[in-house]
C-alpha cells in the first residue's frame, strides 16, 4: 500500500524534515533560503543558507520563510520545498514527480495558512496531498497510542510554536498553540545581553548559549559561557562570561507562557481521560525538548510523570510519514 513516492514532510520554523517509509529521514535542513535580492534567484538553501545567515555581502539575503509555524513568505516557502524535494529525489534515486505528501501544520494555523501551505506542495506537482496536524503526528512520532481509547498528551515544543495537545481514538480531543518556542528564548537572550552589557549577538550565538548553559530549571547547577558579541558603545568586538542563571532569567517568562499553555490544556480535559495522564504522563519532543532540565522543571510543576520523545527533534516528520497508513481514519477525526 506504502510505496516510496508516498512522504511525509515536517515543514518547520527552524528545520525541515522529509521521511520516507522505507528509507526513513531523507532530508534534514535548517528551513533557510539565501536569496540574490538582484535577480530573485535561490542562491543556497538549508544548512548551506543558514551558514550565511549575517555573513554575507548585501545582495545576498538569508531568508527564513517561516514564522511562528506559519508560512510567512509563500513565494520563497514554494521555493524552497520545490529545491528540498529535488534533493531527496536525487538522494533516493527515485522520481519524485506526482508523490502523495502528508505535510503537518500547526493546530494554531488558519485556514488560509493551511491553503498556502497545500499550494505551496500541490505547486511542486504532489498527486495528493494532505494536512495532519502537528499534536497528532509528533504522538504517533513518539510511539503513542493514538488510535486507542487512552488519553495521549504531547507537548510539542518547536522553533517557532509549541503545541499541546491531548489525543485519543485517533483525534484532538484538547490542544493549544502558543507562538512561543525557542526562536523566542534566543530573542530573549539577545535582547537580556544587550541590554544588561551593551553587547550585541547574533541569533546563531544566542542559540548556542541557549543549548549550552540554557536551563529550564531554576534551581540548577550553576555554569558559565564565555560570549563573543560588538560592543555598542565603542562598535568593538568584545568578550563577556554569562551564567547560566541570567540567561534563566532572560526566557524565564516565555518557558512560563508555555508552562500555562500545558496547564490550560490539561484543565480542559475531559474528567474521564484525566485518570490516564495521571497514569501515562505527558511526553515533550521537539527541539525544546532537549533544554537542559526541562524534564525536571515541568514534572515538580504539573505534578504528572514527563518523557522526553526518544527522537525530539524528528518525531514529527516520523509521525507525519507513518500517518500515511491512517490518514482517512485521521481526516475523519479531524472533522
Ligand atoms: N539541545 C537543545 N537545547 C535547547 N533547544 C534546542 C536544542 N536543540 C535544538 N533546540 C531548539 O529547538 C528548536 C527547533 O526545534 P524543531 O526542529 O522541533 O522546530 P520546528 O519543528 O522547526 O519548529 P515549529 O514546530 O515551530 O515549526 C530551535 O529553536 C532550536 O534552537
Amino acid at each position: 500500500m506504502f510505496s516510496t513516492e508516498e512522504i511525509g514532510i515536517d515543514l518547520g520554523t527552524a528545520n525541515i524534515l522529509i521521511y520516507s517509509k522505507s528509507k526513513g529521514i531523507v532530508l534534514n535542513e535548517p528551513s533557510v533560503v539565501a536569496i540574490d535580492v538582484n535577480t530573485k534567484q535561490v542562491v543556497a538553501v538549508g544548512a548551506e543558507a543558514k551558514e550565511m545567515v549575517g555573513k554575507t555581502p548585501r545582495n545576498i539575503v538569508p531568508i527564513r520563510p517561516l514564522k511562528e509555524g506559519v508560512i510567512a513568505d509563500y513565494d520563497v516557502t514554494a521555493q524552497m520545498l520545490k529545491e528540498f524535494m529535488k534533493k531527496v529525489s536525487k538522494k533516493i534515486g527515485l522520481s519524485m514527480r506526482k508523490p502523495t505528501v502528508v505535510v503537518c501544520t500547526p493546530s494554531g494555523s488558519t485556514a488560509v495558512e493551511r491553503r498556502a501551505i497545500h499550494n505551496a506542495v500541490s505547486s511542486y506537482g504532489a498527486k495528493q496531498v494532505h494536512l495532519i496536524e502537528e499534536p497528532i503526528a509528533a504522538a504517533i512520532g513518539s510511539d503513542l497510542p493514538v488510535d486507542e481509547p487512552v488519553a495521549s498528551v504531547v507537548v510539542d515544543i518547536g522553533g517557532g510554536t509549541s503545541e499541546i495537545g491531548i489525543i485519543s481514538f485517533g483525534g484532538v480531543v484538547s490542544c493549544k498553540s502558543v507562538r512561543v518556542g525557542g526562536d523566542k528564548l534566543d530573542s530573549e537572550i539577545i535582547q537580556f545581553i544587550r541590554k544588561k552589557y551593551n553587547i550585541l549577538i547574533g541569533e546563531r550565538t544566542a542559540e548556542n548559549i541557549k543549548m549550552e548553559i540554557g536551563y529550564a530549571h531554576p534551581n540548577h547547577q550553576e555554569a558559565t559561557m564565555e560570549v563573543r558579541g560588538r560592543d555598542m558603545v565603542t562598535g568593538l568586538p568584545k568578550t563577556i562570561t554569562v551564567t547560566s542563571s541570567e540567561v534563566h532569567e532572560a526566557f524565564k517568562e516565555s518557558l512560563d507562557q508555555i508552562l500555562e499553555a500545558i496547564r490550560a490544556t490539561l484543565e480542559n480535559c475531559p474528567p474521564e481521560l484525566s485518570g490516564d495522564i495521571v497514569d501515562h504522563g505527558i511526553v515533550i519532543t521537539g527541539g525544546g525538548a532537549m533544554l537542559n532540565e526541562i524534564q525536571e522543571w515541568l514534572s515538580e510543576e504539573i505534578s504528572v510523570p514527563v518523557h522526553i520523545a526518544p527522537n525530539p527533534l524528528e518525531s514529527v516528520a516520523i509521525g507525519t510519514g507513518r500517518s500515511l497508513k491512517m490518514i482517512t481514519k485521521l481526516e475523519k477525526a479531524a472533522k
